[in-house]
């Protein structure tokens, strides 16, 4: 017997037959929405309550509409209108709001399913710049599509998009940043935004603002290609800032909005007579859309004739035959799904259902890429690493000896390799999360991936060079101060070294989760710097401290890694000579007196070495937390 899922994947696959290389579905589908309120907070002037509380808005008031298949459809208005408001609560994207009324995909209500069946293609572009056109769209096809796709076919599929979208000789181009020499035009980054939705073949495109920052030429380029798309059965949705005569009437449908009302909605070249019959007639050689927008949008010192003018508008929009058409659309619609074929599977809820592994190895390797690629942050910080090193190695050499002069200086030393490995990495990853939170939060809102995948990836990409660098710097400077000459000392050390600065971005990571900016985590980062420095058992006998603060170096990774390194310096070294000078001066007179100076115990070797990686761990594990827990704020 079949289970009842078997059955609905099965109707899945018979009827949401693709027809072609990168369109959507045969079937398409409907949108509907029937008398749709959006509500978001307020927190100032007039939206503010007598004692400061933010007050509720009323953001998209009463709004029904249907979008067919094959329909390009654009929603207009003045600023603050609530294009944007309107498309993502149609999509499924809202943030912060609350929506009331119906929004039917064929008849069903929306759920995270639209994250699959439709795509969004937002106003401003959001691209990870150090990769290529074409890995970008490759990791993309990875994380969208069904890990059964092979690799020839997500080739051949990356190919046709990047010819259709105009984008072929770009394919090997890096992205670029803003300030880097080469990098995608903004038409080109819009169009590669396309083509990433494309990938899924959605069956409803969402886009915003699509034509905003490029020339005309550009503009009605990318209008017919939206057409196209529509063409083959996709249902386009756009906002869209008073488009050129040219481009409003390539437009098979318009919705004009203003205060969150709809003042028209139908035919572009409808809407001027709508207009017309009300008193506003739009003069000859004028911008239809221009002339439109303008009608309803709220005049400088005319606000509340302006408001009226746009109310009554929107009254008389309601009463109209235009109106009772779409109610009688929206009715048909809602009655022919509950009677229709078209069903939402699990199959569609997420998109090609990836094992976690293989997802978050597809963003490890995209971070992987960002790190090599970034040579001020890899080769530079690789090469001041060995110049700090041969420095500190050559100030010490020939420093260390058993005198009491020389118990000094490999405790300098030992110092200087923690500090070394400890401040430079726990600073430099404070900007990690801060400054790529915008396209994780992007990426993990349409259902991509969650925020464990993300931490975890970027995590292990870091690690090739979080070993790889303090093994350079203790080669050198360890060789080079002459520090206990065997291997042992060595490689604990060397271990040592490299948990110490593990531990430390670790920290970093956290404290870049944890706040929203930069100098933010740096102000509370400063202080916690001083603890550790403090207690790492150099500047202090440790049990010479306070009693309520003993227990501050239990949190210190320099102190574990000092007592660990200190112990494998001096256990079992006798024979400490003392200056005969100045017999008042005090004397260690042996490794164990050493260790007791400092606090430390041999006994503690490997104890201090579970405490460093319980360390890391627990900053890993709170980085995540506070990591996730903006995600849902
Ligand atoms: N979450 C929210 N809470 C409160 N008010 C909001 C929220 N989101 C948007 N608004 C307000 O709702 C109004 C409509 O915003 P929206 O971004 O939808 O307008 P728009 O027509 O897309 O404008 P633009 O063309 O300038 O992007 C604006 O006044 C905006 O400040």
């Amino acid at each position: 017997m079949s289970s009842p899922l078997a059955g609905s994947n099965r109707c899945y696959q018979f009827s949401l037959r693709s027809y072609s290389q990168w369109s959507p579905t045969e079937q398409g589908a409907t949108l509907v929405w029937r008398n749709l309120c959006v509500y978001g907070t307020s927190t100032s002037g007039s939206g503010t309550t007598r004692l400061g509380n933010p007050s509720i808005k009323c953001i998209i008031n009463n709004v029904s509409g249907a979008v067919t298949p094959g329909t390009l459809i654009a929603l207009m208005g003045a600023s603050g209108a609530g294009k944007s408001t309107l498309m993502a609560a149609l999509a499924y994207r809202t943030q912060r709001t609350a929506i009331q009324g119906d929004i039917l995909v064929n008849g069903h209500p929306i759920g995270p399913y639209m994250y699959r069946l439709s795509g969004f293609v937002h106003q401003d572009d959001l691209f990870v710049g150090s990769l290529t056109v074409h890995e970008h769209l490759y990791f993309m096809a990875k994380l969208k599509l069904n890990p059964h796709v092979t690799h020839q076919a997500i080739k051949q599929m990356i190919q046709d998009i990047l010819e259709r979208i105009g984008l072929a000789r770009c394919s090997q181009t890096r992205i670029g940043e803003d300030g880097d020499g080469k990098m995608l035009s903004g038409g080109e980054k819009k169009r590669l935004a396309f083509a990433t939705e494309l990938l899924t073949k959605p069956t409803i495109l969402f886009c915003d603002e699509p034509t905003t920052g490029l020339d005309s030429f550009s503009a009605q380029a990318l209008v017919s290609t939206l057409q196209q798309l529509a063409k083959r059965g996709t249902a386009v949705i756009c906002t869209i800032h008073q488009p050129s005569s040219q481009l409003f009437s390539m437009f098979d449908q318009v919705m004009l909005l203003t205060e969150g009302r709809v003042a028209y909605a139908g035919k572009p070249n409808d809407a001027l007579q709508f207009f017309s019959q009300h008193g506003y007639t739009c003069p000859a050689n004028y911008n239809p859309a221009e002339f439109l927008i303008s009608v309803l949008a709220t005049a400088p010192g005319f606000e509340k004739s302006s408001q009226r003018a746009a109310h009554r508008l929107c009254d008389l929009f309601a009463v109209s035959e235009a109106a009772s058409q779409r109610d009688v659309l929206i009715n048909l619609e809602v009655h022919m799904a509950e009677s229709g074929k078209f069903c939402i599977t699990n199959e569609q809820n997420r998109y090609g259902r990836s094992h976690w592994f293989h997802t978050t190895l597809w963003l490890t390797y995209r971070s992987f890429l960002t790190v090599v690629r970034d040579p001020t942050v890899q080769y530079l910080r690789l090469l001041q690493k060995i110049a700090i090193a041969f420095m500190a190695g050559l100030c010490f050499s020939g420093a260390i000896d058993t005198t009491q002069l020389g118990v000094q200086a490999v405790q300098g030393m030992l110092f200087i390799l923690i500090s070394e490995n400890t401040f430079t990495p726990m600073y430099s990853v404070l900007s990690v999360f801060p400054t790529t939170f915008p396209l994780f939060m992007r990426e993990t809102k349409n259902g991509l991936y969650h925020t464990s995948q993300y931490y975890v990836a970027n995590a292990v990409a870091m690690l090739p060079g979080l070993i790889l660098e303090p093994l350079v710097f203790v080669l050198i400077a360890y060789w080079l101060a002459e520090l206990r000459p065997t291997l042992y000392a060595f490689v604990v050390t060397a271990m040592s070294i490299v948990l110490v600065m593990n531990i430390s971005t670790a920290c970093g990571c956290f404290f870049s989760a944890a706040f929203n900016s930069l100098p933010r985590a740096m102000a509370y980062l400063v202080p916690f710097d001083y603890i550790l420095m403090i207690t790492s058992g150099v500047f202090i006998h440790l049990s010479a401290m306070p009693l309520a603060i003993r227990w501050l170096p239990y949190i210190s990774w320099m102190m574990y890694a000092n007592e660990a390194m200190s112990i494998v310096q001096w256990d079992g070294v006798a024979n400490l000579t003392c200056s005969v000078e100045n017999q008042e001066l005090p004397c260690l007179k042996s490794g164990t007196e050493v260790l007791e100076h400092y606090s430390f115990d041999a006994a503690h070797l490997w104890a201090d070495f579970c405490a460093m990686i319980l360390l890391y761990f627990c900053f890993h594990v709170l980085g995540y937390v506070f990591l996730r827990r903006k995600t849902k704020c």
